[in-house]
């Protein structure tokens, strides 16, 4: 197995494969209705951060526990006071949306499809599952991700040929380069703090992942969803879960080369409703903006890494608004070459929890 690829090793029998899959495949939980409801928005936890900058460890605990609760049960929560300033997410979304009113040929220019690690323009209908009229998921975006300038780690030694390589800029847009530049670090940086907290909810040591995170893969992308007819059978972004283990239409289930897998998804939704999260009992729940928040999710690599206990939940995007959307995840990334696997300590102590709820339902 080579060293330059992220990798989630096969899993042992004991593996809880959360509330959707199975060893990173998709959809294995049965769909209860395709028609979403208006869910109960608390069953997305809001939880405010402001604790993770504090020196005080009683504060940062705070919030770890909270964390935990989020990741636990739901996969999905809204975060605030994350002191990342407004004015950076508006000034991409205004990059997004000059970027999107271009003409098509000026974005086929920095077409995704011309560089072998996935960045740049997807035309709308260009990406997901065709539908009747072969056309894929009605968005369309521009991804960026590390690249050798967003690199902060001098000891960085990955060379895999297919995610090492460069963002493609539009030339149009002087500066798009610089706001989606500083936008990533900024969202690197925020995210190697979370991640601190991330650890501490699990009873681990709070820079248990800081040397997996020294030249993260982190990627995003900024997507532009015009409204689809109400009723319309077809997707902004259909059911998913944060891993994109999608490789050329093959789905890769257990080795992943070549691609990035997500740690957890930072995303700033704008101001329109259309995001759908699968809640266990199996119904699309809605969850809409909230003012000031991003909306977090626990991506494959985080549950492969808690052994099924943080659960990478499904959701899906449905632009029923009669709005234009603008959307930015952001995906938090270990190292590229890192292995991912289920560590023995949380093993155990999932199976500890799951004879605890077992003995509960008895
Ligand atoms: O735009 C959204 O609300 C969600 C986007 C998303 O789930 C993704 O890009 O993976
Ligand atoms: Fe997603």
């Amino acid at each position: 197995m080579s060293t330059t690829m992220t990798t989630i090793e096969a899993l042992d029998e004991n593996y809880w494969c959360g509330n959707n899959k199975i060893n990173g495949s998709f959809g294995t939980k049965t769909v209860l209705s395709e028609d979403s409801i208006v869910g109960d928005f608390d069953t997305i936890p809001l939880i405010d951060v402001a604790g993770i900058f504090s020196p005080q460890i009683s504060e940062r605990e705070k919030v770890a526990a909270q964390l935990y609760d989020a990741c636990t049960r739901v996969g999905f929560f809204y975060i605030q006071n994350h002191g990342i300033p407004q004015e950076f997410v508006d000034a991409v979304f205004d990059c997004g949306k000059e970027f999107f009113d271009l003409s098509f040929d000026d974005k086929m220019e920095v077409y995704i499809n011309n560089t072998p690690h996935y960045r740049g323009f997807t035309p709308l209908g260009g990406a997901g599952s065709p539908g009747s009229d072969g056309q894929g998921n009605m968005n369309e975006a521009f991804d960026w991700g590390h690249d050798s300038k967003l690199n902060d780690d001098p000891n960085d030694k990955f060379v895999d040929p297919h995610m090492r390589g460069e963002n493609p800029w539009p030339r149009q847009l002087p500066k798009f380069e610089a706001v989606l530049s500083d936008y990533y670090k900024r969202m690197r940086a925020f995210g190697r703090i979370l991640a601190r907290n991330v650890a501490l909810s699990l009873g681990l040591e709070e820079s248990y992942f800081e040397p997996l995170l020294t030249h993260p893969g982190c990627s995003a992308l900024v997507a532009h969803y015009p409204p689809q007819e109400i009723g319309s059978r077809k997707f902004g972004l259909d059911g998913h879960t944060d891993a994109e283990c999608e490789l050329q239409g093959r789905s890769i289930s257990v080795t992943v080369a070549d691609t990035t897998l997500k740690v957890f998804t930072i995303l700033a939704t704008g101001d329109v409703r259309a995001l759908e999260v699968l809640n266990k009992t199996g119904h699309w729940v809605s969850a809409p903006p909230r003012k000031g928040c991003y909306i977090v999710n626990v991506g494959d690599q985080l549950q492969t890494w808690t052994n099924g206990l943080y659960v990478s939940t499904m959701h899906r995007v449905l632009n029923y608004s009669g709005q234009e959307r603008y959307s930015v995840p952001f995906f938090f990334s270990a190292n590229f070459e890192t292995i991912i696997k289920a560590c023995g300590f949380l093993q155990l102590q999932y199976q500890i929890d799951r004879v605890v709820r077992t003995d509960a339902m008895n």
